[in-house]
């Protein structure tokens, strides 16, 4: 059996698994490895920490995309070759409305495509928007929780820093085209900005795959730029949403 070409796994080490979980962090992906039953490490290899488990006896996956769009194309290509349709993604995000508080939940109907890679897969004018049905799994899995949620649009950028229109204490620098580009997603609606959605969403619409993204507010960067919250805290609860959504879809 074949093994891809950066995960090194094979479809048989994925014993018939049809979903992932796709935190960014790879650290994320241990630990929710531990909410699994019989969790066992698959592989590590640069940003991508794979993990499989047991959840309600189907097997889950998770793998870290690390950041961005680039690794994230690669981490999904290579789990749909491996058996993967669907995929979860659990991230952490920076709010850019006024009434979105620190620690709340946001789930991301669609993305603003901000990034690079999603172009690769299918042309600007292709929205980048996420599976209906595995957003109805997240928007359960919060209402079965008690957990309160936004939802709406993400953007979603490939940097950082420019994109996500951050004037760092180093050269200041952001450039015209970006200028302005925060103050324009807030009238937009746009609940705030992290980065892989856009190539998540998009390239899994074009390839026939489905993905849906929830993600913690680490920042509401109305008020402030640097995080000054409890990031476990915040990870406990989006984690619970991303496995009870997981539970609905595969039951
Ligand atoms: O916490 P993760 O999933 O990495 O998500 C967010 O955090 C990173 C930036 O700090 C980007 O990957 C962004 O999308
Ligand atoms: O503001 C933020 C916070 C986390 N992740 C992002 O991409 N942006």
């Amino acid at each position: 059996m074949e093994k891809v070409f950066h995960l090194g796994l094979t479809r048989h080490d994925l014993q018939g698994a049809t979903l992932a979980i796709v935190p960014g962090d790879p650290d994320r992906s241990a630990r929710i490895s531990t909410f699994l039953d019989n969790p066992k490490c698959l592989a590590q290899t640069r940003e991508f920490h794979v993990y499989s488990g047991q959840l309600n006896g189907h097997t889950v996956i998770v793998c870290s995309t690390g950041i961005g769009g680039p690794s994230t194309s690669i981490a999904v290509e290579e789990l749909a070759q491996l058996g993967i349709d669907t995929f979860l993604r659990i991230g952490t995000t920076g709010a850019i409305q006024p009434h979105i508080n620190e620690g709340d939940i946001l789930i991301s109907q669609a993305s603003v495509r901000l990034d690079g890679a999603s172009q690769h897969f299918a042309p600007l004018s292709f929205p980048a928007v996420s599976d209906f049905f595995a957003t109805q799994a997240l928007v359960n899995a919060c209402t079965n929780l008690g957990i309160d949620f936004h939802i709406g649009i993400t953007a979603s950028s490939d940097t950082f820093y420019p994109g996500q229109e951050r004037y760092d204490t180093y050269s200041g620098y952001v450039p015209k085209s970006l200028q302005g580009s925060c103050e324009e997603w807030q009238k937009l609606g746009v609940m705030n900005y992290e980065m892989e959605s856009a190539t998540l969403f998009t390239m899994c619409a074009a390839l026939g795959l489905r993905a849906a993204c929830v993600a913690g507010v680490l920042v509401n960067r109305t008020k402030q730029e640097i995080p000054n919250v409890d990031h476990g805290k915040i990870e406990k609860q989006s984690v619970a949403v991303v496995l009870e959504a997981a539970s609905l879809l595969l039951n």
